[in-house]
């Protein structure tokens, strides 16, 4: 890592992801029924042996540094560590080992906005910029664009109608269009360009390209080779929790499809 802090390289790091291990640990009862909350509660209250526990070491030691004005693809097959990366990234779950570094406060798209699902989508964008730190002046005067980027109100009023009666599609549209609204020093994107149609696809990709020149750093997890090409001009694939290259988007994807191909 030190080969790319020095040697003249004058790119502003925004991550650095250091020797990163990230460790899930899940409870399992050794015998059925012992998992229930009360077994717990008894075991508890008696003192009893724990369930076993269970690991699953999702990260086994990344490391890369991302810089202001890169957009990056994370690319890999199932369970290959990718929304576990940028959920660590987004502080969102501890390194086991190593550490990761962020400018600012990295947005994970669909977590920093937590919608309400008996709130109107309107609402919702209010409360979503305001959690992302927007002025209420702001809020007012990015209103009407967000709705209008989303798309919900394509096929009638949807804004005014509470979360609930929207399909998964237009949920993961406001949220991106809500996430996208803020200039992020880093946004993460897990999948969310994958949501929704053609045209909301290509007006997403779009803003996230203005994000890139806006020099914000951005992270995109898809399984779409077509969107990763389009959005980013370098690719890291994971496998097993390791990288196995990071690079040109092109070469990556090379490499890749080579890979799954076998
Ligand atoms: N909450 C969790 N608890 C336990 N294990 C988990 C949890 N989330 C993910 N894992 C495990 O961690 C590993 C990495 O999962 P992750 O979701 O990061 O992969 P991914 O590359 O994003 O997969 P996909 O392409 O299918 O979305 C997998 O083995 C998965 O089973």
């Amino acid at each position: 890592m030190a080969d790319n802090m020095t040697g003249g390289d004058r790119r502003e790091p925004t991550v650095i992801v250091d020797d990163a291990h990230v460790v899930y640990r899940i409870q399992q009862s050794a015998t059925p029924g012992t998992g229930s909350p009360l077994a717990s509660f008894k075991r508890l209250v008696t003192g009893t042996k724990p369930a076993t526990m269970r690991e699953v070491h999702a990260i086994k030691g990344v490391s890369f540094i991302a810089y202001k004005g890169e957009a990056v693809g994370l690319i890999g097959t199932n369970g290959s560590g990718k929304s576990t990366l940028l959920r660590a990234i987004a502080g969102l779950l501890p390194v086991e080992r190593g550490a990761i570094y962020a400018a600012g406060q990295p947005s994970l798209l669909g977590v920093s906005a937590a919608l309400m699902n008996d709130l109107p989508g309107e609402r919702n964008v209010v409360l979503g910029c305001l959690a992302m730190g927007m002025t209420p002046a702001e809020v007012k005067a990015k209103t009407k664009d967000i709705i209008d980027f989303s798309g919900i109100n394509e096929r009638g009023d949807f804004s005014s109608l509470p979360m609930r009666t929207y399909s998964s599609g237009m949920g993961a549209r406001l949220r991106f269009a809500i996430a996208a609204a803020k200039q992020h020093d880093v946004l993460l994107i897990d999948e969310a360009l994958a949501t929704g149609d053609a045209k909301f696809r290509r007006r997403s990709e779009q803003r996230v390209r203005d994000l890139r020149a806006q020099a914000g750093t951005v992270f995109l997890v898809s399984h779409s080779e077509q969107s990763i090409r389009d959005t980013c001009e370098r690719a890291i694939w994971l496998e097993s929790g390791l990288i196995r290259a990071d690079g040109a988007t092109d070469d990556v994807l090379k490499e890749y499809e080579a890979y799954v191909k076998r």
